[in-house]
């Protein structure tokens, strides 16, 4: 599903890399803690798999694909096959819970009925049956990040990336994203998720990815936050 070989990933002329010669593999199904300190790579990572960036040297390939050979005005359509979810949820503020999942079939040129079909199934699948009309600012901060879950799903990516989507969620608001996407998982789409969340990746145990300073240092199934004590 994802595969990086030898990638580094240097911003500035002279700085030093975000990522430096990460070799790693992520398989169809799989669920994946990306786990660092703040500055370690953990965005970068995900970046490239979006192509946001480009890497300095090293390949990325992602859905089946070498993203080295995708040509620019493929990219749109190579993100729209990968869902995406971020810490400040990233909804439209004047659109409703239904407005905001159904643009992402808009865009795509979805037809109306499909869009009034799948729209409030996905947004039953998240929990948010009943809530089609309200405003992102009318709903607690676990609500808006199952709309902006919703709107990620709704074309039934194979891949989801998740940047800290618990961020800025108390616990138990938390662990109800985590159930969510656990499901989402479960049903067969593969997960990458960063974050600095302790508690949620030892409670999980699945697999773990550490970076330190752009550097792969630990891979380990069934995994926990901090190295095995
Ligand atoms: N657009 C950019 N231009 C220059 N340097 C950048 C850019 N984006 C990230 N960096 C640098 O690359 C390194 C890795 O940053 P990255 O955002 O990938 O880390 P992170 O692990 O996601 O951090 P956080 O947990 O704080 O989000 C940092 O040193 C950062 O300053």
């Amino acid at each position: 599903m994802i595969r990086f070989e030898k990638v580094s990933k240097v911003y500035a002329r002279g700085a030093r890399p975000a990522l430096d010669q990460i070799d790693m593999e992520v398989e169809r199904g799989e669920f994946v803690f990306l786990v660092g300190a703040s500055g370690s790579g953990k965005s970068t990572f995900l970046r490239l798999v979006l192509r946001e960036e480009r890497p300095t040297s090293g390949k990325v390939y992602a859905l089946g694909r070498d993203l080295s050979q995708v040509s620019r005005w493929k990219v749109p359509h190579l993100r729209r096959q990968i869902g995406a979810v971020f810490q400040d949820f990233r909804l439209l503020p004047n659109k409703t819970v239904f407005e905001n999942v159904a643009i992402a079939l808009q865009v795509i040129g979805k037809p109306r009925h499909h869009i009034l079909t799948t729209v409030p199934e996905t947004l039953e699948l998240v929990g948010l049956e009943g809530k089609e009309k309200r405003l992102p600012h009318e709903l607690s901060g676990g609500e808006q990040q199952r709309v902006a879950i919703a709107r990620a799903m709704v074309n039934r990516p194979q891949l989801l990336l998740a940047d800290e989507p618990t961020g800025n969620l108390d616990p138990t608001t938390s662990i109800g994203i985590m159930r969510l996407l656990d499901r989402i998982n479960r049903t067969g789409t593969t997960i990458v998720m960063a974050t600095h969340d302790d508690e949620i990746v030892d409670q999980m145990r699945k697999r773990v990815v550490e970076l330190a300073d752009g550097v792969m240092v630990r891979d380990q199934s069934r995994g926990v936050y901090g190295a095995a004590r």
